[in-house]
């Protein structure tokens, strides 16, 4: 009984003159299927020469037929897969969509920046998202600080995340939150130097392979600064606002101004102006000091028209608690560094940004 190894055997004496090599090695034959005694298969080819192939098909058919076993044999030539249709110069077919897009699920989607590195955007960002999850709203946080993703380590979070089908990944959540960070996509140790179109590539893999879910709101911890991810970001997807973190000195004041001119020019509402690193609290003996000034952002927000929503105070707590996993929201709810972060909540919450 002729087997399916007989068949390509039969085939691979025949040369495609096209290729110059047989047809099995030329990729011509397809979907050869071999069921009892009948063979089927498809040969794709220039229809241009489907003319010249006939002899040829006839001559492959008898010899098929020959071999012991065979009753029947049906070869079916089809156009090549390869021969695109020439490209649509006109215009006439509608457009692929342009300019920022809605994300299916995903009601608002809050950018946190920074001007400069190290003001404390991801611990914010964390506190602020452990905080709307704590106000019952539905709070995905992506972490697309490439240069330095710190939200697997701040809310506690590790493994890589799975993906089912292949096609979409799985976040992983704590704390309330449904969390994905391009960390979680690398090995912790293993420095990723990110080109431009692989970095919008796995932020634009991050928006729309990632399932969210429903959420009220999806909040981005951005890299600081002004760069590809920004303008990727505010490009691909219809951004509710960003929130701008500072510290109170002149210098990040400066860096915030530029991120704000960025936003505008890229057509971003800015929600309004988180102050951190405030005041410095003691956690000895509770005595306040303005370490990095004070005010300042202040009357930065007023000189933009964009308002000041939090004062965050520089507490040994709130860094240990982001070091050890759970937001000081979670681990110490009650004290007054995580009220900060609950009352800026409430704030987004009520002016409909979050
Ligand atoms: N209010 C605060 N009180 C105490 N420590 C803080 C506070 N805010 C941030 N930190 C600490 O400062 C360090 C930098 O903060 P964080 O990583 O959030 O900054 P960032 O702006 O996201 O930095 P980068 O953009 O460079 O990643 C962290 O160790 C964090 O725990």
């Amino acid at each position: 009984m002729a087997n399916r190894d007989d068949i390509l055997n039969v085939l691979k004496g025949f040369t495609d003159s096209a290729s110059g090599s047989d047809l099995v090695a030329s990729g011509m034959v397809r979907a050869l299927n071999v069921d009892g005694g009948e063979v089927r298969f498809v040969l794709e080819i220039d229809p241009a020469r489907a003319q010249a192939m006939q002899p040829m098909k006839v001559e492959i058919e008898d010899k098929l037929n020959a071999l012991d076993g065979v009753d029947s044999v049906s070869i079916v030539m089809t156009a090549h897969a390869a021969s695109k249709p020439p490209p649509d110069l006109k215009g006439s077919r509608p457009a692929e969509p342009q300019g920022p897009q809605k994300i299916p699920g995903i009601d608002r989607i809050l950018a946190v920046a920074s001007g400069k590195g190290g003001v404390g955007k991801s611990t914010v960002s964390a506190n602020l998202a452990a905080a709307l999850a704590a106000e019952g709203r539905r709070v995905g946080l992506l972490d697309a600080d490439v240069y330095g993703p710190s939200q697997p380590r701040m809310l506690g979070v590790s493994g890589r995340p799975s993906s089912p089908d292949g096609k979409t990944i799985l976040p992983m959540r704590n704390h309330g939150v449904t969390m994905m960070s391009i960390g979680l996509m690398t090995r912790e140790e293993e420095a990723v130097v990110w080109r431009g179109p692989m970095l919008m590539g796995a932020l634009q893999q991050m928006l729309n392979q990632v399932q969210w879910g429903a959420l009220d709101v999806l909040i981005v911890d951005l890299p600081p600064g002004t760069g590809d991810v920004q303008m990727t970001l505010a490009q691909k997807a219809e951004l509710t606002g960003a929130l701008v973190v500072s510290t109170p000195q002149d210098i990040a004041l400066l860096d915030a101004r530029k991120g704000i001119n960025m936003f505008e020019k890229l057509g971003t509402p800015i929600v309004g102006m988180v102050e951190n690193m405030t005041t410095h609290i003691c956690s000895k003996c509770g005595n306040e000091e303005h370490i990095f000034g004070h005010g300042g952002v202040a009357a930065e927000a007023e000189k933009l028209g964009v308002p000041l929503l939090a004062e965050i105070p520089l507490a040994l707590d709130i860094r240990v608690a982001a070091d050890g996993g759970a937001p000081i929201v979670v681990s110490k709810p009650d004290s007054s560094q995580a009220q900060s972060f609950r009352t800026l909540a409430r704030r987004l919450i009520e002016d409909g940004n979050a």
